[in-house]
């Protein structure tokens, strides 16, 4: 059963390798597992895919090539079934939340956003992970046509206006001071809600 109504709602987006997973991996850590969860879309998007295809999903979590291998027919095999129903990955990733901060770590189309947005009117905050591009190809990134130049990477290239852009060109120091009000946000909506459950039992 999922926390249906969370206080906040921190969704991630960014280029491949901007390092989506580093950083909302960094802010999960700071602030403990019974605060906040990390949601990914292509969590049942990969498990389904890893079933019907014989595959290791554990192999297509992780940050290695072996997912790149998949990449562009996991990402038409994902719209097919989105053409169905938009939310179904949204839905699916939600279903086991219980803390009151969620990350959602890989927002990639508006369809995706509008679900949030639609479900959860207040407590959503958009994020945007950046870094140049050569930074990018140090950390394995190489430009694929169909894959970088398409909606499962560009579909959040315009028309959002984000509520934080964090720069993630490797300087530990740089993101640690841009995710500090972060931190705070999502410690005083978790407090807030501990209050009102404490008013409420
Ligand atoms: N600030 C950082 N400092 C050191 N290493 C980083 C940093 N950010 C990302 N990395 C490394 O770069 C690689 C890519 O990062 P990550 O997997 O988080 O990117 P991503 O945006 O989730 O990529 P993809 O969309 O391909 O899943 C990983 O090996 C990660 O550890
Ligand atoms: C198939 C897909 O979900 C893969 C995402 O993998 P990752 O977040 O880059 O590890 C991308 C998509 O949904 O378009």
């Amino acid at each position: 059963m999922s926390t249906t109504n969370p206080p906040i709602i921190l969704i991630f987006s960014g280029k491949r390798k901007s390092g989506k997973d580093y950083v909302t991996d960094l802010i999960h850590k700071r602030l403990g597992d019974d605060t906040c969860c990390i949601l990914r879309l292509s969590g049942p998007l990969k498990e389904q895919y890893a079933k019907e295809h014989g595959l290791d999903f554990s192999k297509l979590l992780g940050a290695g090539q072996y997912k790149e291998r998949y990449r562009a027919d996991m990402i038409q095999w994902g719209e097919r079934m989105r053409e169905q129903d938009p939310g179904f990955f949204c839905r699916l990733a939600i279903r086991e939340a219980k803390q009151p901060v969620w990350i959602i770590s890989d927002a990639r189309r508006m369809s995706d956003l509008q679900w949030f947005w639609r479900e959860f009117p207040q407590q959503c905050c958009c994020v945007r992970v950046e870094a140049s591009e050569q930074i990018r190809l140090q950390r394995g990134w190489k430009f694929t046509p169909g894959i970088d130049d398409a909606e499962s990477e560009c579909g959040l290239d315009q028309g959002v206006q984000f509520d934080w852009i964090i720069n993630n060109n490797g300087d530990a120091v740089l993101l640690e001071e841009q995710l500090k009000e972060l931190f705070v946000l999502a410690k005083e909506k978790s407090a807030h809600n501990n209050g009102q459950q404490s008013i409420n039992s």
